[in-house]
């Protein structure tokens, strides 16, 4: 399986909400489209089931030796934004119809509800109606009815969305169960800090176009602006001692004056610095760290929507 999505382009009536967006998607492992609101994942991933159609570029789903302009059917699990079951009826009556729906047998549905609503902690509560649960057991319930077919590919529109941390941890748990199992998995998320732990690919939106993708070192690469050092020494140093270096945004990490963060420029030597810090006290700790996803996404986001607003001035 391979989905390969080229200049794809979505308009609505007032906005586009996907520009020109391209990118690969291999067989196996876990992608991640993230973005705010409004940066047009949904819209691409209703374009991959085939809900809606683009208005130009391609879609290709090589399939089973067959090409498709979307994702055919049987192939995948679709979890849509809009969540669609039945609020009067009980958990077990709503996972039994999506099971026959989707051609399983009594006893596959039975075999998957067992196993699933015990992994959720569900089953005592089946005879419940949906409507007597919280939102975040809703939601698990959407989830099962989108992966107890088995699908090879599921496609997942927010799936920590109303969940609280301990039940994203818990679906963030079953997700990587199903990556070991083979199951390629594509989902949208805000969720920085959490899809960061999980996914393989990263598909970085804001207002409808990509501003970044790939595995996360390629992210860094893209996206990184400056270099992030930690340093610790061995007895208190003022960070006046340290103003001649060619640090930027200095700052002591704890009231001894011993911890310090900074940032240097993308081109500075590390080895360079690492000696001239040296020769301002003791240095027992000397790093370089990564800058989480989040804060990564927001610096490049904030520059990008300041030169869309700087471009709109000027016109
Ligand atoms: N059916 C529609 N008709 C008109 N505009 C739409 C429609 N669906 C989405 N949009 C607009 O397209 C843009 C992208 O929306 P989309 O829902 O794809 O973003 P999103 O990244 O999924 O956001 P969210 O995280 O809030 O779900 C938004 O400006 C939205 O208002």
């Amino acid at each position: 399986m391979q989905i390969e999505i080229k200049n794809l382009i979505k308009e609505y009536s007032t906005v586009r909400a996907v520009d020109d967006v391209s990118f690969t998607v291999e067989a196996g492992g876990i992608v991640a489209l993230l973005g705010p609101n409004g940066a047009g994942k949904s819209s691409l991933v209703r374009m991959l089931v085939g809900l809606t159609e683009p208005d130009s570029g391609s879609i290709r789903v090589h399939w089973d030796g067959q090409e498709f302009a979307h994702l055919p059917d049987g192939s995948f699990g679709y979890l849509p934004e809009d969540r669609g079951l039945y609020q009067d009826r009980t958990l077990r009556q709503n996972l039994v119809y999506i099971g026959q729906l989707r051609g399983l047998s009594k006893q596959q549905i039975d075999e998957q509800l067992e196993i699933w609503l015990q992994r959720f902690d569900l089953t005592e509560r089946a005879n419940e109606h949906l409507k007597q649960l919280s939102k975040g057991n809703q939601q698990k319930i959407q989830l099962i009815a989108t992966l107890m077919h088995k699908p090879p590919v599921l496609i997942l529109d927010e799936p920590f969305s109303g969940l609280d941390p301990v039940n994203q941890e818990h679906v963030l748990d079953v997700l990587k169960d199903l990556k070991a199992a083979g199951v390629t998995i594509l989902l949208s998320a805000h969720q920085m800090d959490l899809v960061e732990r999980l996914a393989d690919q990263f598909i970085l939106m804001n207002l409808g176009s990509v501003i970044a993708s790939g595995p996360i070192d390629a992210i860094h690469q893209q996206l990184a602006e400056t270099q992030h050092i930690r340093f610790t020494f061995a007895e208190s140093v003022e960070p006046q001692e340290l103003a001649n270096l060619p640090y930027n945004n200095l700052n002591a990490s704890n009231t001894e004056r011993t911890q310090y963060s900074a940032e240097v420029d993308l081109n500075a030597s590390l080895q360079d610095l690492l000696q001239q810090t040296a020769q301002c006290g003791p240095l027992q700790e000397f790093r370089r760290y990564r800058q989480p996803l989040h804060d990564l996404y927001l610096s490049a986001v904030r520059g990008v929507n300041k030169a869309s607003k700087d471009k709109e001035v000027t016109l």
